[in-house]
């Protein structure tokens, strides 16, 4: 890679980056986490690269989500545990419709720090510094905890390495196995419809299994029924932790801080210090696509971060509206498979669908997220590409802060269950709906 290295993002306009009021105490704890081992492994990160190349080619999907914001508040083994279920959940019937391999991957492990669209909050006259994530300052409304703070890098990184040993157990231990599926039922969703959907297909799932195991098939001995790989990823956007998490592996770079790293809407403008970051590692990578993204702008995001052209390198997570999703994206669509492009698209229906409610919560409608999710679909169906898969922000807790789906969440309701540390996600409910009609989308566009 050429006159790159991993501080080579300091000669470029980093926007959305803390100012440290200490700089002996960041660099303390930058050399410290410097000298601390990977949170992922090289390997690990190829894997990842050879999936996706599956999905970039149309032979699998991708299912990515979890919180907004990661916070040291709301980490516990049943949180975290709550989350790998909905998304096993979500992602065996994703499979199960789609017949089609599903790679998974949390934003977790590593999601704490947030781009804001304002960098003060005002409260009744008072105004500090916004809330950056919990890798950077604290959430509550004082001076001293709004003040960037790095020793909360290295907590995050703590919190990380216990998330991702509980993650790697969960997936590899037995609990993954596809004969353990009725253990995934959550009891925030066992009152909805869904769970008579739900239980309707493990049956169908547990009879097949008994039939290949009566005819004499050693389930045991296949290793995609008895686990399954759980990648990690979050945005790359505080880029002295990045820069510290790179290491050089076979002469090659990785960053180490997670499998698949992703640019925002707010930093992947031309030029900026993060695109420059992440064109030198090996990592799949990702883009958010907002709704003022050209043509040129994609083609040359192709040309920066996948100029060699290979399956699987390349995300674009289109997030950008319904309407957006509906006039612009098949032009881009179109465009970058014109010009032979290698691209896993994306949809994150949520951040082009975040609204104020009227008592002042920030939210998304279900149905919302749901037209940008089909609309998605078509697009990929007006252009001739392959819809490659779905992120979203999500938790596997009944939260009340996305208004609509199975349990019909009013904005009166809200206030009830509105935990988040920064945007609204889907409880474990709506989340498991979107996988069903998902799954629909899928399977109707594989059949074609
Ligand atoms: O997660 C995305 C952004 O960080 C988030 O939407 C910004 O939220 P804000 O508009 O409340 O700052
Ligand atoms: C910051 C985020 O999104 P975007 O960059 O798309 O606004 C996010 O994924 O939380
Ligand atoms: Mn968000």
């Amino acid at each position: 890679m050429s006159n790159w290295n991993p501080s080579s993002w300091r000669q470029h306009t980093a926007l959305h980056q803390p100012v440290y009021p200490d700089q002996d105490a960041l660099a303390d704890v930058t050399a410290q986490l410097k000298q601390s081992p990977p949170l992922v492994f090289a390997e690990e990160v190829r894997s990842l690269r050879d999936d996706l190349g599956r999905v970039e080619r149309g032979e699998g999907f991708l299912l990515q989500g979890g919180d907004c914001a990661e916070s040291f508040a709301e980490f516990s083994e049943q949180n975290l545990r709550d989350t790998v279920k909905v998304i096993l959940q979500m992602a065996v019937t994703l499979t199960y419709a789609g017949s089609c391999p599903v790679v998974k991957m949390g934003r977790v492990a590593g999601q704490f720090a947030k781009p804001r669209s304002s960098p003060v909050e005002t409260r009744d006259g008072v105004s500090l510094p916004s809330y950056l994530g919990d890798s950077i300052n604290g959430i509550d409304f004082t001076s001293a905890s709004r003040t960037p703070d790095p020793q909360r890098m290295l907590r995050a990184y703590q919190q990380s390495v216990t998330s991702i040993n509980l993650l790697r157990a969960m997936a590899t231990g037995g609990f993954a196995s596809l004969q353990n599926i009725r253990a995934w039922n959550l009891e925030s969703v066992q009152a909805t419809p869904l769970a008579q959907r739900y239980g309707a297909m493990t049956d169908q799932i547990h009879q097949a299994l008994d039939f290949m195991h009566a005819c004499g098939v050693p389930l045991e001995a296949f290793s995609s029924l008895q686990g399954t790989a759980l990648y990690i990823s979050h945005e790359a956007l505080l880029l002295e932790f990045e820069e510290v998490m790179a290491r050089e592996v076979d002469g090659c770079w990785y960053d180490l801080s997670g499998h698949c790293l992703w640019v925002g809407e707010r930093t992947r403008q031309p030029g900026s210090a993060h695109l420059e970051f992440i064109r030198g590692v090996e990592n799949p990578v990702g883009v958010k696509i907002g709704p003022t993204a050209s043509v040129d702008d994609c083609l040359n995001l192709c040309q920066q971060l996948n100029p060699d052209n290979q399956s699987g390198k390349l995300l674009f997570i289109c997030r950008m509206g319904v309407e957006q999703t509906q006039q612009v994206l098949p032009q881009l669509l179109g465009s970058v498979k014109q010009a032979g492009h290698k691209v896993v698209w994306v949809c994150d229906p949520m951040h082009g669908n975040t609204e104020t409610a009227s008592s002042g919560y920030k939210t998304r409608n279900f149905d919302r997220i749901m037209a940008e999710l089909e609309a998605f679909f078509a697009a990929h169906r007006e252009a001739g590409t392959y819809p490659g898969g779905l992120h979203l922000e999500m938790t596997g807790r009944y939260v009340t802060e996305c208004t609509g789906g199975a349990y019909a969440i009013r904005e009166e309701d809200l206030h009830h269950c509105y935990e988040t540390q920064c945007d609204p996600r889907l409880n474990a409910g709506q989340a498991l709906e979107i996988a069903y009609r998902a799954a629909d989308e899928l399977r109707r566009f594989r059949q074609r």
